[in-house]
């Protein structure tokens, strides 16, 4: 379960610059959550924020009852890897390992032998349907099967929080809609606290909750029924 307390981010000036102040946000485990807002509001500050990967200017980010801010970079890696599952262009399938391995890579990362963490990322891989490729390099694959393996691997580990950004970005309505599906499937089933950063509210509509980020917080979005 994830819970974010009195977040702030001020950027370092002169002029310093205030991206957001006192967020406030919880995510019960196998709860999806979108977080949309208009460009440059901060979502992806936010979202690195919660990652570890920029620390906020103030306030508590928990995970599973753990505190993140203040911890130290390794502290910090150590936690992301087993706790944190992300599909993140930043994460993006590596193209120099076959499909099993890239997906029985935060296993490895996690001290699992060779042999667990391959039988466990080939069943990952049959659940997003791709079982059959798992000898196959990246570059064999398309824009939507690049994406479910993504999905497999922030998954694989069973991780507490899902950060997920623009996850179906560059792919057409149809192969969005499937991806989605199965990363929010996924999510649930897993019982990992979602959070789906995205422009499209197509997308956003199929979380539990919206909430879109704007100058004054996180407001609950409660007009797309
Ligand atoms: N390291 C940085 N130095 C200066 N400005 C920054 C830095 N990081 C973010 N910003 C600024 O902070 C604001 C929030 O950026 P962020 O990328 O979080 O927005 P976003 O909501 O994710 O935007 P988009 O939807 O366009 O991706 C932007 O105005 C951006 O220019």
């Amino acid at each position: 379960m994830l819970k974010i307390l009195q977040l702030d981010k001020t950027l370092p000036g002169p002029p310093t610059r205030q991206i957001f102040s006192g967020l406030a946000l919880e995510i019960a485990a196998g709860e999806c959550v979108a977080i949309t807002g208009e460009s440059g509001v901060g979502k992806s500050t936010l979202l690195n924020c919660i990652a570890g990967l920029e620390p906020p200017s103030a306030g508590s980010i928990r995970v599973d009852g753990t505190e993140l801010v203040g911890l130290n970079d390794d502290a910090l890696s150590a936690i992301r890897r087993q706790r944190f599952g992300f599909v993140f262009q930043a994460f993006h399938v590596l193209p120099h390992l076959n499909l099993l391995h890239n997906v029985a890579l935060p296993l490895w990362l996690t001290g699992h032998t060779d042999n667990a963490a391959e039988h466990v990322a080939q069943a990952m891989l049959t659940r997003v349907g791709l079982g059959q490729r798992s000898g196959d390099w990246p570059s064999q694959l398309s824009g939507g099967e690049l994406q479910r393996v993504a999905i497999a691997r922030a998954l694989v580990h069973r991780p507490a929080v899902v950060l997920a950004d623009e996850p179906t970005g560059n792919l057409d309505p149809a192969r969005a809609s499937e991806v989605l599906d199965l990363l929010l499937d996924s999510i649930r089933e897993s019982g990992a606290a979602g959070l789906l950063v995205t422009h499209s509210l197509q997308a956003a509509k199929r979380a539990d909750r919206i909430l879109e980020l704007t100058a004054e917080g996180l407001v609950e979005r409660t007009d797309h029924a």
